[in-house]
């Protein structure tokens, strides 16, 4: 498997497009100096991408914020589509020589029609959606671990990856195009999965990407200031983030109470939902369905251990196997929606509890002990994040916290001086240095970060600088003893730097394990 669009069923189910049009109602257009017949014509998929066409897709021409993709319809059909489905307006100019079929609303019909061709894979799968601004990543991984003590075989869909049992590529993005995700789920339950985790973002609500199929849990985490570009307003954001809690689309939901957009959320949805208030002693926990009453942070030296009160009074004690708060919430929330999803309560804390690594979510790559520093990979890349990524690894930090950073490139500017002075004030050495550029001068951003670094550290002490992450992960490494903890934040599982519009394959992880190495073989060589 090599690109989304390429994770189809091997067998695909095979459709009469005559039956497809019935069933939606789509009427053939007659612009086209000959009208194509439907008779005889078999549909094995769908797109609404021209270069991922397979010869027997429908190709769904989508009238796009930038171009109709009525413009790419002889391309598709060059590739091999079969029909094309648009609106009118990207059917006026098409004169193709396969049939040409209507509908009012292409991208809300793309999903639903592609569940039809590959014959309704979700309503053979326990399907789980989580949405919110953060935590989806690491809450969707948690449900999995949960879901797999109850299915021989998962998948998991989100920001890191798509994955079917134990293999997995990388994800183009958050959630998938509408028909991507059906002919995952098709190809899931050819490899015999039972139970399917994926994150939805708010982009896939208000585009469609996941009509067509109802979930039978969805969950939500939090809502904060993000893409308001898109959404236009908080309240915009919220009603597309509203939109997974509607009938039609989950079955039942699980819902964080612990801020304000949960609440109404829990009030409003049009859907049984549970709530579930995960700030030990807050005023929600006193309603909600489920509360966090009692949490010990940090503990352990790795994660956390909690208390879980149910609908019932019942305390169960439960854990999560990430450090910081935040991860006692992704925690509570997953056991609540595993247990929704059919895991008993049970098992689905012992599977979170041991759940495993998860790419670039607090990633814990080097272990301390034999002379080295607990070293860690997180995806903090907002100022919020990164407090809370540092305010999780203090209370497991014997020594010194050491913190390497930079920050985007062609993105928002004001957080730079920001995030130098939280990093100045939570953690003891800094090195800073570049994410991913972009079109920007990299010393630039650089010198924006250490203008906030300074406002709190004014003479620069244990500040250091580096043009190169490589090199910066490796000089953070040389600093640290035992006792001390080094964070790598800002890129988490991504695999690529962006540097100067070139995509440059890049890892901190990789980089990091590359540097422990190298520093047990100078380790071994000094005592040869
Ligand atoms: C803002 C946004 O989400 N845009 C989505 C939207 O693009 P668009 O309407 O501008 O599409 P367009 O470029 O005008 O093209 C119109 C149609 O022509 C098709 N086309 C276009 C070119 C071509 O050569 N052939 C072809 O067939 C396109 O596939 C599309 O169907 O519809 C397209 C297809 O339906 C999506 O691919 C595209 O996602 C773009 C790539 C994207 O980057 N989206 C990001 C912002 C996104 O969705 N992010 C969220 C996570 C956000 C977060 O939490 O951080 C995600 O779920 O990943
Ligand atoms: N419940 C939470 N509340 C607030 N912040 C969180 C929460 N969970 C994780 N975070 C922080 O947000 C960052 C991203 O976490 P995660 O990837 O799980 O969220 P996400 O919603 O999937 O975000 P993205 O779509 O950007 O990957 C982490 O670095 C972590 O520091």
């Amino acid at each position: 498997m090599t690109s989304p669009a390429r994770m189809r069923p091997a067998h695909p189910a095979d459709h009469d497009l005559a039956a497809l049009a019935d069933a939606f109602s789509l009427v053939t257009s007659t612009g086209a100096a000959v009208t194509p017949s439907l008779a005889g014509v078999r549909v094995t998929g769908v797109t609404v991408a021209s270069n991922d066409v397979e010869p027997g897709d429908v190709f769904v021409a989508v009238p796009g914020l930038r171009v109709h993709g009525a413009t790419y319809a002889r391309q598709a059909v060059e590739a091999g589509a079969v029909a094309v489905v648009t609106d009118a307006v990207g059917a006026a100019t098409l004169d193709l020589p396969v049939p040409v079929l209507l509908s009012d609303d292409p991208r809300a019909l793309a999903g639903p029609l592609a569940a039809t061709v590959h014959a309704r894979p979700a309503d053979r799968l326990t399907t789980v959606g989580v949405t919110g601004t953060n935590g989806k990543t690491t809450t969707t991984y948690f449900v999995d671990a949960a879901l797999r003590a109850a299915h021989p075989v998962t998948a998991v869909m989100g920001t890191v990856e798509l994955r079917i049992g134990d293999e997995g590529i990388e994800s183009p993005r958050t959630t998938v195009e509408a028909p991507v995700l059906q002919a995952i789920l098709a190809l899931a339950l050819e490899r015999d999965a039972g139970a399917v985790a994926m994150e939805v973002s708010s982009h896939a609500l208000a585009l469609g990407r996941v009509a067509g199929l109802e979930f039978d849990v969805v969950a939500f985490t939090n809502l904060q200031r993000d893409h308001l570009d898109f959404h236009g307003d908080m309240e915009g954001y919220f009603r597309d983030k509203s939109r997974l809690f509607a009938p039609g689309q989950g079955r039942r939901g699980v819902v964080v109470v612990d801020d304000e957009w949960g609440r109404r959320l829990a009030r409003e949805a049009q859907i049984p939902v549970e709530s579930v208030a995960t700030h030990v002693g807050a005023p929600e926990s006193a309603d909600a369905d489920w509360a966090v009453v009692a949490a010990d942070i940090g503990l352990d030296g790795v994660g956390s251990t909690f208390t879980l009160r149910g609908p019932d009074g019942a305390l169960h004690e439960a854990a999560s196997p990430l450090p910081g708060l935040v991860n006692v919430s992704n925690a509570a929330l997953a056991v609540v929606v595993a247990h929704a999803a059919g895991v008993p309560l049970d098992a689905a804390i012992a599977a979170v509890g041991r759940a495993g690594a998860i790419p670039g979510r607090m990633e814990r790559v080097i272990e301390r002990g034999d002379g080295f520093p607990l070293a860690l990979v997180d995806y903090a890349h907002t100022p919020d994040a990164l407090v809370l990524a540092l305010e999780a690894v203090r209370p497991i930090t014997p020594g010194r916290l050491i913190l390497v950073f930079g920050s985007d490139g062609d993105r928002d500017q004001g957080k730079r001086p920001l995030m130098g002075e939280i990093a100045a004030r939570l953690t003891d050495v800094i090195v800073v240095t570049d994410e991913n550029p972009r079109s920007e001068e990299p010393a630039a951003i650089r010198s924006a970060i250490l203008d906030g670094v300074r406002a709190v550290r004014p003479d620069l002490a244990d500040v250091h600088e580096a043009s190169s992450r490589t090199q910066a992960i490796h000089d953070a490494l040389a600093l640290a003893h035992e006792p001390d903890t080094v964070i790598i934040t800002g890129k988490g599982h991504e695999p690529t730097q962006e540097i100067a519009g070139v995509f440059h394959r890049y890892n901190d992880r990789s980089v990091l394990q590359a540097a422990e190495s190298a520093a047990r073989a100078q380790r071994a060589e000094r005592h040869a």
